[in-house]
């Protein structure tokens, strides 16, 4: 089959690839032509593993390519994918422009019948919204040109992508026609050979599934990392907590994990978007606004501790921070709770030096030329003559490290842990000060 891409990040990127991997032919769009020119040039703009080999391999199979030209866009695929951010706006809800600048591109062009496919993140009518912008274009040129607008929201993880797209737990497929549904249907039957993934509804619940599942799973977040700060106070320890509900099934062992907060692109911007269209429906969501709250409260919790162990004033303090992405194996740092801690930590007179595998660069594209803020190209050469490390990202790198050697190269031996890397005892008995989240 022959689908179009629109939009090359994450999503646009890892989807288009693996719909190529299968055996579709697949043009990739983009507006920013130094994207594409990395992609052609043989490169990817983004760190996903396993992306850049997949991509080339169909590259260089004639399956994949990529393009700044909308109109050769519109004209190449009759499923038509819609990828492109939806950032938020200044209230926090969803900012449509580029999904609606996309839909136009598509009904200024269109030479036959679309299925115009929603993957971006996007509020409940959206699709009504793309389909009216569509009709306008069409109208605009006198064209009557058949098409269906379709909602199949996204679930992949950053980190993990390939793998989410390729063995999805479920695709979800908001569609209100039959021609629109057999093409979806056909399009997905390789991802779904072992059993049926598909679960076809209508376009509304489509585009408040997705809302729904990143809100629910941001709440998981929230609620561990109160507890975690419940469980230090009552002297209780909320890993043994963890493992005491995670075994209930109803409950389940996935994202109870308590830390320095959640970040990313999504559940940041999605819980925020959710509540902005519950607001404008009238609806209140006490729960969602309390989940926000607390996520941005929780990425100054290691800030508190620093705070209590130094003093408020921390000038002429130095310290290590291990990992800067929002979470392992990807480079981007959009809402990392790195920032947060960065920003107060600055802010207070101390000076940093971080190591992340993989998101320095991006980190001094953030940060710019703050010189108060530096990079170090090891882990252990970050901690050289600092007061304190402060572990913010679970890379597996920083799983086992050797403890004497954090204790010859630290300043004193003092470690602050936003992921609950390592046994608090095992640490501690080697004289280590130790701070992790909730635990004893
Ligand atoms: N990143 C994730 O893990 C993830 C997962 C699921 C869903 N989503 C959702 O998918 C959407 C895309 O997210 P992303 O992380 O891939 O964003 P991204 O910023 O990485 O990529 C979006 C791309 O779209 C391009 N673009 C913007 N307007 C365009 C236009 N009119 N025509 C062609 N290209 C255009 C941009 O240049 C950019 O390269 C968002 O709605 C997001 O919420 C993201
Ligand atoms: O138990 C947990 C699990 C995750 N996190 C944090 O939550 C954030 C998000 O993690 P994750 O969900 O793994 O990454 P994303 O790539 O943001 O993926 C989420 O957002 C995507 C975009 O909408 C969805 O497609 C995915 O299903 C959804 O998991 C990160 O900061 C993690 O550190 C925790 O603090 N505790």
């Amino acid at each position: 089959m022959k689908v179009t891409v629109i939009g090359s990040g994450y999503v646009g990127l890892v989807s288009g690839a693996c719909l190529a991997d299968v055996g579709n032919d697949v043009l990739c769009l983009d507006v920013d032509p130094a994207k594409i020119k990395i992609l052609t040039d043989g490169g990817i703009p983004i760190h996903e593993p396993g992306l850049q080999e997949m991509v080339r391999r169909n590259v260089d199979a004639g399956r994949l390519s990529f393009t700044t030209d909308v109109e050769k866009a519109a004209k190449y695929g009759a499923i038509q994918f819609i990828a492109v951010g939806t950032p938020p706006d200044e209230d926090g809800s969803a900012d449509l422009k580029y999904v609606l600048a996309a839909a136009r591109n598509i009904g200024k062009h269109m030479d036959g019948y679309r299925v115009i496919v929603d993957k971006s993140t996007v509020p409940v009518g959206t699709a009504d919204k793309v389909h009216a912008a569509i009709a306008e274009e069409l109208a605009s040129r006198g064209e009557a040109l058949e098409y269906s607008v379709v909602s199949n929201p996204e679930f992949l993880k950053e980190g993990a992508a390939i793998d989410d797209f390729m063995r999805p737990d479920r695709i979800v497929v908001g569609a209100d026609d039959e021609k629109a549904i057999e093409l979806m249907r056909l399009l997905y039957a390789p991802f779904q050979r072992n059993h049926d993934k598909l679960v076809f509804m209508d376009v509304r619940s489509a585009e408040l599934t997705k809302y729904a599942a990143n809100a629910m799973l941001a709440t998981r977040i929230s609620f561990m990392n109160e507890l975690a700060n419940l469980a230090e106070a009552l002297g209780a320890d909320v890993e043994l907590v963890r493992q005491g509900i995670g075994s209930d099934p109803r409950i389940g062992r996935h994202f109870l994990y308590s830390g320095c907060g959640y970040g990313g692109s999504c559940f940041p911007k999605d819980v925020k978007a959710l509540i902005q269209t519950a607001n404008q429906a009238g609806v209140e969501v006490k729960v969602l606004t309390a989940v926000e709250e607390a996520n941005d409260s929780q990425k100054h919790v290691l800030i508190e501790k620093i705070i209590k162990r130094f003093g408020e004033d921390l000038s002429g303090k130095r310290f290590a921070m291990w990992g800067l992405a929002f979470k392992p194996d990807t480079d981007d740092m959009r809402e990392a709770p790195s920032r947060v801690m960065i920003d107060a930590l600055l802010k207070r007179g101390a000076t940093v030096t971080a190591y992340d595998p993989v998101a320095m660069p991006e980190a001094e594209r953030i940060f710019g030329n703050e010189s108060r803020l530096t990079y170090a190209g090891r882990p252990m050469s970050a901690l050289e003559g600092a007061d304190a490390l402060l572990i913010v990202t679970e890379w597996k790198e920083f799983r086992s490290p050797d403890f004497d050697v954090i204790k010859s190269r630290l300043r004193a031996p003092v470690i602050f842990d936003g992921r609950n890397m390592y046994e608090p005892a095992h640490v501690k008995a080697q004289g280590i000060e130790y701070f992790a989240i909730g635990r004893k």
